[in-house]
């Protein structure tokens, strides 16, 4: 992973003030939202205040857009405004099928494409979803999706579970980034920790988020433990001792620690050189 996307936080390109505090938030990436959180008499000031924003500095901060679907009024617009943006991705909602992204390329030949994944036919779909050529990462939309399935919010979020799997899969095949829903009660930090553990555990690279609050959590969460560090290095280590004595077992920690277990550590690794970076 070239760059950490533990905490992606979405804003309203409505709102000026809150584009200006995300240049100085501890976010990995910032979703300047033109789609939901944005009403209709303001889509067009949007459009212009997230231009002017965009001439600021977000310094590592990946900076993506998300449009309205091209079959609203707004979205063919935005989607010629975003071909012309410097944006680091241009987030596609609803996306249902490769078609929607094959549409959405055209219009915009150069910035590398999102897709939310929050439609019960997206979710069927994943796998041609993760495979476009253009994509480069999803992001689950819960929300969306507990309305279409018409499922109840649960601690454990059994009802998402399928869905959730299903484009974890997907994402995993074509080695793309995947990025869990959000939590929408902004001020239960510990509904939120659990959450963000339980996305961690499935394998999300991280969490979107509403609020500047929520950074924090998600930011631990998804980050590797120094407790994992300090066995990644040792497994590598003794993976290294075992070979130079001709064995490809090395034990730690009473665990076997295998040429598949030195993958892993290495990448916990990189991942903790990434977020090292992101701070500077
Ligand atoms: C949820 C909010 C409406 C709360 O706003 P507010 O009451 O203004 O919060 P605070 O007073 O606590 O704000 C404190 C300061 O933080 C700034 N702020 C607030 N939110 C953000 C943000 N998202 N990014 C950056 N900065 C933010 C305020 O400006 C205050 O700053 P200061 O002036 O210095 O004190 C609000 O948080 C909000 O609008 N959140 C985003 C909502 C959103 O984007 N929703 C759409 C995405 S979710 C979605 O669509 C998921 C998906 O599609 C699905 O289907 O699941
Ligand atoms: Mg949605």
């Amino acid at each position: 992973m070239a760059r950490p996307y533990r905490s992606v936080l979405y804003i309203p390109a409505a709102n000026a003030r809150a584009m200006e505090k995300a240049q100085t938030l501890p976010a990995d990436a910032i979703i300047f939202d033109l789609e939901d959180a944005v009403a209709p008499a303001e889509k067009a000031a949007a459009r212009n205040a997230l231009a002017a924003a965009l001439a600021n500095d977000y310094g590592p901060r990946a900076r993506i857009v998300r449009i309205n679907g091209l079959a609203t009024e707004w979205g063919p617009d935005d989607a010629r405004f975003c071909a012309s943006l410097r944006a680091d991705a241009v987030l596609i909602p609803k996306v249902d099928s490769a078609a929607d992204l094959d549409r959405v390329a055209a219009l915009i030949p150069d910035t590398p494409l999102w897709a939310m994944m929050e439609t019960p036919l997206g979710m069927l779909n994943a796998a041609q979803i993760a495979a476009h050529p253009r994509l480069e990462g999803m992001v689950m939309g819960t929300n969306d999706l507990a309305k279409e399935l018409n499922s109840r919010f649960r601690p454990d979020r059994l009802p998402m579970l399928a869905g959730l799997g299903l484009c974890l899969l997907a994402a995993k095949a074509h080695g793309k980034v995947i990025v869990d829903g959000v939590f929408n009660a902004f001020k239960d930090d510990e509904g939120l920790r659990a959450e963000c553990a339980q996305g961690r555990d499935m394998g999300f690279d991280g969490k979107t988020l509403i609020h500047p609050a929520q950074l924090a959590i998600a930011n631990e969460a998804f980050a590797p433990t120094d407790a994992e560090i300090d066995l990644a290095r040792r497994q590598i280590d003794a993976f290294r001792a075992a070979e130079a004595e001709g064995k490809g077992v090395a034990v730690v920690d009473g665990r076997i620690v295998e040429n598949l277990h030195v993958e892993t550590a290495r990448k916990t690794l990189d991942r903790a050189k990434a977020i090292a970076a992101m701070a500077g």
